[in-house]
């Protein structure tokens, strides 16, 4: 995981080079990287899907496999680094083990390597960190380090220091060995072990101790043991930074440059010296189906339980489901039970994902990552187990989309297409929703920020053949109530023949402005004043209701509903009644409980020369910015703030000539806020 342009995606394909995967080493920039495969990925040079791909590495010795050492399985997921996608990062953290953080030894801790470490804390994810790119221009590892220490609040050690930098990048100091690896020729292949050379013999002791001093902070006994003038063995000394690394006490460093070959080999062997194994971690939380808390350890022996993390249509097997495998074993061609869903899945066949590779398994085990096809129901985030056993593992949850744009196809016959298209695009991409505007039908699609829309309508044209013509982005606005009202809605029809009557009173109340808690429905009805079969069509009817509310037909969110009474008829109720009146309620709700606008409000951060401060700053202010603080940054000043996303469309322009070219940005959605009212006006009388 990190900021965009980090180097992830080469530094897997060193990887698979190194582990014998591929016989090649791909590019991104060459658009042959094998986990880049989709077209839009080598096109772009980003990652925009995480590729799933296993590899095997035996820990090494003198360059060559340790003798007697076991060989590890790693399963890696290569996750895209520009904020549209950050979904994805979010859902391979909540399946992956460990995570390799890719740092750029020029960049250091960029904005977006900040967040997804961020959410790696919200997982608990044991985490390493590679400082990578030492042969590019103003490489600085101790800078780096230095910035994981203070942006990032970790107790980074680094196992290695680098040798030369720049072009004259040469090798690595392994800080345990005390011994230099000099990498000979271009693919990294040929590496003699040698002495440290003169002039880091001082830097290196000072850095072998440093490093043996904060592994025995990490342990007492260690550390009692070298109070008392003796240097714990290197077997204990790895076995407590492994445990400190699993239970993110550490964060061990390594260094190198992918793109020249340089360090990976040492980058495997210390993710299989300090990264935990399945059995490393505390068992996954979840609850049995009276929602009692319960938990699987990682076994072959317990029930089968797993966790769906991604959804992707391929077009020649159809319906992937990725999975990860928490407790149990499954078959290709047995029964598993999605207890999200409260449905049985057959299992058709499992693969075992290689980027867009595949191969065929007949089953998988405990701490697996694989795919399986015949999946019907299941979606991101559910959880799959043994029917006799069920779980629902703690799931993810994931952003609301911040933008939407109007989209529309090129011809008639492109209608139905498009509309199958926007559903199947829909399930695979938890955080991109697709609607129809109820008051001019148009269709709106709305994802989390431009390049993350223009990828959908190019997939569109690509892969689903719909050619299509897309209007302006538009902040995703939402609604919400302000006062809490009390509803009585009756739907009583009598034309003839069986009438309909459905009556409820609802107490609709405020929940939470930014929009987080979309919405609650609860009953207290007593004593059968609503058949208790009817209940839940009135929660249906209300939500149904709130997907359009009244001010600009924009969704609306943070709503309890609280259905307390009501009345039916032998003959005339039914859910549809029922499902009507709730509607109705609600729409009566919003006319009296002070409806507001809410909008997406972005964290914001700004670099920029010392000289263009204050124009910068006052430019954030005039746009509705909150600034929030300030830090000096290598050659200048990084500004961090909140501004509302309607009035950040074409800030990059913007600030380019503002600083002549020298700021740069970064945002993500923070949270949805309410508008203030003469914007909330402006913005309306613009829809209309
Ligand atoms: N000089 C140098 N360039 C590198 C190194 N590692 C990666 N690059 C280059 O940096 C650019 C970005 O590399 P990627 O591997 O695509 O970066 P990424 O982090 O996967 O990018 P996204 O997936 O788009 O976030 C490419 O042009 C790489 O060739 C390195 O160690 N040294």
């Amino acid at each position: 995981m990190a900021h965009i342009d980090a180097g992830k995606t080469t530094l897997t394909e060193r990887i698979l080079y190194y582990t014998g995967v591929n016989y090649k080493i791909g590019d991104t920039h060459e658009g042959t990287a094998t986990m880049d495969w989709m077209e839009q990925e080598q096109e772009r040079g980003i990652t925009i899907t995480s590729a799933a791909t296993t590899c095997h590495w035996t820990l090494e010795e003198n360059c060559k496999p340790k003798p007697g050492a076991l060989e590890h399985r790693i399963n890696i997921i290569d996750t895209p680094g520009h904020v549209d996608f950050t979904v994805e990062v979010e859902r391979s953290l909540r399946v992956l083990d460990g995570a390799v953080g890719v740092f750029c030894a020029k960049g250091g801790v960029e904005p977006q390597s900040e967040n997804v470490w961020r959410q790696a804390d919200t997982y608990n994810v044991p985490r390493m960190a590679f400082i990578n790119k030492m042969d590019i221009l103003g490489a600085n590892f101790y800078g780096a380090v230095e910035q994981i220490k203070t942006r990032l609040g970790k107790n980074a050690i680094c196992l290695q220091l680098p040798i030369g930098k720049e072009d004259d990048f040469k090798g690595i100091i392994d800080l345990f060995e005390m011994k230099a690896y000099i990498y000979n020729d271009e693919k990294g292949d040929d590496i003699t072990i040698t002495d440290i050379p003169e002039d880091m013999k001082e830097d290196a002791e000072l850095y072998h101790t440093e490093l043996i001093e904060k592994i025995c902070e990490l342990d007492d006994d260690l550390m009692m043991e070298y109070l008392e003038g003796e240097e714990p063995s290197t077997d204990r000394l790895k076995a407590a930074l492994r445990k400190g690394t699993c239970e993110c006490t550490a964060v061990p460093v390594c260094c190198g440059s992918a793109y020249r070959n340089k360090g990976v080999q040492k980058l495997l062997d210390a993710i299989l010296e300090y990264m935990p194994a399945p059995t490393d971690i505390p068992p996954i939380d979840g609850v049995d189906m009276d929602g009692n808390p319960t938990v699987r350890h990682s076994s072959d022996e317990e029930p089968f339980s797993a966790l769906a993390f991604k959804i992707m249509t391929d077009p020649f097997v159809g319906k992937l489901a990725y999975f990860r495998v928490y407790s149990g074993t499954m078959n290709s061609g047995s029964y598993v039970y999605n207890s999200t869903k409260g449905k049985k899945e057959r299992v058709g066949r499992i693969l075992q994902m290689h980027a867009n590779k595949r191969m065929e398994l007949d089953k998988v085990y405990s701490g697996d990552i694989a795919a399986a096809i015949g999946f019907k129901f299941t979606t991101t985030g559910d959880t799959i187990c043994d029917e006799q056993h069920p779980v629902i593992l703690e799931s993810m949850e994931f952003p609301e989309p911040v933008i939407e744009l109007a989209i529309e196809p090129k011809t008639k016959a492109g209608q139905g297409k498009l509309g199958e298209a926007l559903a199947k695009l829909a399930e695979e991409d938890p955080t991109f929703r697709a609607h129809t505007d109820q008051e001019t039908g148009q269709t709106i699609i709305a994802g989390m920020g431009e390049l993350h829309l223009e990828i959908i309508v190019d997939r569109l044209l690509r892969e689903f053949h719909v050619e299509a013509n897309v209007g302006a982005p538009q902040v995703a606005y939402k609604e919400t109530i302000t006062k809490a009202v009390d509803v009585d809605s009756k739907y009583a029809k009598q034309s003839g023949g069986r009438g309909q009557y459905g009556h409820c009173k609802v107490k609709f109340e405020p929940m939470d402005a930014n929009g987080e808690e979309l919405y609650k429905f609860e009953s207290t009805v007593v004593g059968g004043a609503i058949p208790k079969e009817y209940i839940p069509a009135v929660g249906e009817g209300i939500e149904e209701a709130m997907k359009a509310g009244i001010l600009g037909g924009y969704p609306v969110v943070g709503v309890h509903a609280n259905v307390y009474d009501g009345s039916y008829h032998e003959v005339d109720s039914s859910e549809m009644a029922f499902h009507i009146a709730g509607s109705l309620a609600f729409k009566d709700a919003m006319q009296k409980a002070s409806p507001i606008l809410l909008e997406p409000i972005m964290k914001v951060e700004v670099t920029t020369p010392e000289d263009y401060m204050g124009d910068v700053i006052g430019d954030i202010n005039s746009r509705r910015g909150r600034i929030e603080g300030m830090d000096d940054i290598g050659g200048g000043k990084m500004i961090r703030g909140f501004v509302p996303l309607s009035e950040m469309f074409g800030y990059a322009t913007d600030l380019r000539s503002r600083t002549q070219g020298r700021g740069n940005y970064s945002m993500f959605f923070e949270k949805y806020e309410p508008v203030p009212k003469s914007v909330q006006e402006k913005v309306l009388a613009k829809k209309d």
